[in-house]
């Protein structure tokens, strides 16, 4: 559940500066109290009082405004997005605060952040890793800058035109949030890491001298970091997710006090306030309760803060002062702006997908406990130990019985979405069957049952089974591969019961009983809630046997018009009697990755060749396209991006049955029923974005327009321990071409090979055997080293597209965001250097350096302003 809690605000007051103390400006800001301070008005007769989260004198160091917002910071290595920013006048304290000094040891709240981050992440894993568990975690950085009403890519190594923001909808919150399309992203590994980043970074900020200070920032800079952390044990995996925006405000400045300023600078300066205006009417907006519209798209500040500012993140304001009696008014202002940020409340939940078997674990220990209380409230012994047993305070489904019987129809609700979902899977066998319409059916998203989501171009596929190891549908849904890996007595199987159906049932009834019990008791006044809960309830089980009745005969048409197709010779005859009719059929589709050319890498042989003992079941060829941008109103050209083989774990976790596009079917049951297990041993989810290639090649696309074909392989990932700038490259380069056309059945050159996996079922039915990672060059075009199929972005691929040279990043919204479907947002028109070469450069010169000088390049240096190295 979403917290509520304020923006904290704290104000910090700088020492005089040198120019200050030189004209003797007089002091009329103090810290009066911790959380006080006090401002004379500019005739000196009266001292405005106010009190915020936390005032910080001119005494206060680095370490105590990192104090002051730590809170903030904590939450992120837990799945709790966190956003910082400093505001106030032109050479008040801002990048002071953010960034520090290089005079001494004066780390900024950036460096601390960042460091305390990695530390926190680095417990927690060895914590895991204490406990017998498996934990990883992986951190992205990027950096842009809004100059102008501007967004700038601060890490994309030469000008980098201007990006837009945009909308998606997270398909678990089903709320809109935004993104920054073409944004670089790079995979970092510790502070050094980020430092160097933001050092590349802060060069190509845009700077000015203003009245206040010699080195103003003109533009606001956001540097943020997305964190992925996992932890995976026998049976639970918890995916948790957060980010964490680092904001450095461009500073309000009067256009008084300029005598005469250039043209260029008078609308640096207006697009800064009025960004800055736009920050306070948003949060006068958002503290109003009674306030519907809130003014986001007023400015492109705004926008991009949008989640920070009124969503979910937990937020801190450092607001900067002068002391000085001459910056006086900017002060007031600067005071005005947090008292409205400190009315504005934030509404924060943990980012963190969670395997169903956590959450079985969860429901059943809440069960529990809830029993206990109902006994005590019963037995009238709740208050004597301290537990208020009025019906009012038990949570819903906490009442004991009605929690039971409020479970049971969870159950149900989920059971049913797991019918539905298997019967989407049949009707698309049967469509196949019918006549190799498998991909259009997928692509079309005709078929899914009322309320599913959309589906995108995928197709998905189920290797024929190897004679010897024939199972039916039913067999193969209750062996158990429905919940491979998380094997549950109830769910594991088939259909749920009519036994286990009837338990809610069973529950509400004993739960009557009781009730009337205790009504004739005479405490009719304390059961007259429980009583209204369990009618709900019990109409909430009515509906859900009802929707399963008419699921479960859905299912039945279905196995019966497949058991016909079957019958009548099915697609490709012979002994295939695989569910989705086998590859064959399959002639026509595009850019195929066909199953010949993975049994030949697989090593599976058709004929047998597998030790049939182990039940050697390879349960489907994932295929998932991402279509090219292409210009609206044209039809944009498909680039596969992934092929694998989805083992039990794919079917099992519905990744690739799901009715959205792969990469959202993925996204959404892989991560939690671990699906896209990267090089983890199955029954395992795997890191969601940039889990390493180890080694797995990537594939050739036929699908390209590009001549020049470079398949990225093993470097199309950043090394794991490697500095941040070298994902960059894209890695070596190490194809050696691509398949011809029509030869897709020949293996691919060891260095472009397609990864598989190939799952066996052991006695229990469960998956044994590896599962291994695959990724394919996007097209030939991207050499991709971050890809995350996830619930909060279906699909993100970062990549490098060779052709441009450039960075790029793809998301995919499963269609959800109001666009048409995937999309493809690249870095358009933009030269691509390396951000090594520019830190070595200086800013300002262009031109990639020669070909292999990387390897020799040493860290660049850090002397940015405000940059410790
Ligand atoms: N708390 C502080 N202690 C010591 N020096 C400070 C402090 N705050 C700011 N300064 C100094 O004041 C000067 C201006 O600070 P800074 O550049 O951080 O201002 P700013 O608010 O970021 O201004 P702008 O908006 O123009 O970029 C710098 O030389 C900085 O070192």
């Amino acid at each position: 559940m979403p917290k509520a809690e304020a923006i904290q605000v704290t104000i910090r007051i700088r020492p005089p500066s040198a120019a200050e103390s030189a004209i003797g400006d007089s002091t009329v800001c103090h810290q009066i109290r911790d959380n006080t301070l006090s401002l004379e008005t500019a005739d000196g007769k009266a001292n405005i009082e106010c009190a915020y989260g936390i005032v910080l004198g001119q005494e206060a160091g680095q370490e105590e405004v990192f104090e002051a917002i730590k809170g903030t910071i904590v939450g992120v290595a837990e799945g709790i997005n966190g956003c910082i920013f400093t505001y106030g006048q032109t050479g008040a304290g801002k990048t002071h605060t953010m960034l520090g000094s290089s005079l001494g040891n004066f780390d900024g709240i950036t460096v601390r952040a960042v460091r305390r981050l990695f530390e926190d992440l680095q417990r927690n894993k060895a914590e895991q890793q204490k406990g017998g568990d498996e934990s990883r975690f992986q951190v992205h950085c990027s950096f842009l800058q809004i100059y102008n009403e501007k967004l700038q890519d601060l890490l994309s190594g030469a000008d980098s035109g201007t990006l837009n923001i945009r909308e998606h909808k997270n398909s678990r919150t089903k709320k809109a949030e935004v993104f920054v399309s073409g944004l670089s992203e790079y995979r970092v590994t510790g502070v050094e890491d980020v430092l160097t980043l933001l050092s590349a970074g802060t060069r190509a900020r845009e700077v000015r001298a203003t009245d206040m200070n010699d080195v103003s920032s003109r533009s606001h800079a956001v540097l943020q970091l997305s964190v992925e952390a996992e932890s995976m044990g026998e049976d639970f995996s918890v995916l948790k997710r957060a980010k964490l925006s680092l904001v450095d405000l461009a500073g309000s400045e009067k256009m008084s006090t300029r005598s005469a300023i250039g043209k260029d600078h008078s609308k640096e300066l207006t697009s800064i306030n009025s960004s800055l205006s736009a920050l306070g009417n948003v949060m006068s907006a958002l503290g109003e309760k009674s306030r519907k519209h809130v003014p986001y798209r007023d400015s492109k500040l705004t926008r991009l803060l949008q989640d920070s500012l009124g969503g979910n993140t937990r937020t801190s304001v450092i607001c900067c002062v002068s002391p000085c009696q001459s910056a006086g008014e900017e002060t007031k202002s600067t005071l005005k702006f947090a008292d409205r940020a400190r009315r504005v409340m934030l509404h924060v939940r943990t980012n963190e997908v969670v395997d169903d078997k956590v959450l079985l674990a969860r429901a059943q220990s809440e069960i529990a406990r809830l029993r206990t209380l109902l006994k005590m409230y019963m037995g009238g012994t709740g208050m004597e130990n301290g537990l208020e047993g009025s019906p009012s305070k038990i949570p819903r489904g906490g009442a004991g019985g009605v929690g039971n019987a409020g479970m049971a129809v969870e159950d149900l609700v989920q059971e049913n979405a797991r019918l539905t979902e298997q019967n989407r899977v049949l009707r698309m066998a049967l469509k196949r069957s019918e006549g190799g319409e498998g991909d259009k059916a997928a692509g079309s998203g005709s078929g899914p049952a009322e309320g599913q989501e959309k589906q995108t171009q995928s197709t998905y596929r189920v290797k024929k089974r190897l004679p010897g190891n024939k199972k039916n549908m039913n067999e193969i849904y209750s062996s158990g591969i429905g919940s491979v890996g998380r094997k549950s007595p109830q769910r594991g199987g088939g259909a749920q019961s009519e036994s286990e159906d009837e338990a809610g049932g069973a529950d509400l009834a004993t739960l009557r009983r009781e009730l009337g019990r205790k009504n004739m008791g005479g405490k009719r006044g304390k059961v007259g809630k429980m009583e209204k809960e369990l009618v709900k309830v019990e109409e909430e089980h009515m509906k859900a046997k009802l929707d399963k009745e008419r699921i479960r005969k859905e299912r039945e048409e279905l196995e019966r018009q497949l058991r016909e197709m079957e019958a009548g010779g099915g697609s490709d005859g012979g002994d295939d009697d695989s569910m989705f009719g086998g590859g064959e059929g399959d002639e026509g589709e595009e850019d195929s990755y066909t199953e010949e050319a993975f049994e030949e890498e697989s090593g599976v042989d058709e004929g047998g060749g597998q030790d049939r003992e182990n039940k050697e079941i390879v349960l489907g060829v994932i295929e998932m396209k991402i279509t090219s941008p292409g210009k609206k109103g044209r039809s944009p050209s498909p680039i596969t991006v992934n092929k694998g083989v989805a083992g039990a774990g794919a079917v099992a976790g519905k990744a690739m049955v799901g009715p959205a596009a792969a990469g959202k079917a993925m996204a959404g049951k892989a991560m939690a029923g671990k699906a896209m297990a990267g090089p983890v041993a199955p029954g395992k989810a795997s890191m969601s974005s940039t889990a390493p290639l180890g080694g797995k090649g990537v594939r050739a696309d036929e699908n390209s327009n590009t001549s020049n074909v470079q398949s990225s392989t093993v470097g199309a990932h950043p090394p794991r321990s490697g500095k941040a700038g070298r994902t960059g490259a894209g890695g070596r380069r190490g194809g050696r071409g691509r398949p011809q056309n029509g030869d897709r059945t020949k293996p691919l050159p060891s260095s472009m090979q397609i990864s598989t996996s190939t799952l066996v079922n052991n006695e229990e039915g469960e998956a044994q055997g590896e599962m291994t990672y695959t990724m394919a060059d996007l097209g030939m075009r991207v050499g991709v080293y971050s890809f995350r199929y996830d619930l909060y972005y279906p699909a993100t691929v970062v990549g490098y597209d060779h052709r441009r040279r450039m960075h790029c990043v793809v998301y995919d919204d499963g269609g959800e965001g109001g666009g048409e479907g995937r999309q493809w947002y690249d870095l358009k028109g933009k030269k691509w250097k390396r951000w090594e070469d520019t830190v070595k450069e200086g800013k300002g010169k262009k031109g990639r350096k020669k070909k292999g000088k990387r390897e020799s390049q040493s860290a660049p240096e850090i002397k940015q302003r405000g940059v410790r190295g």
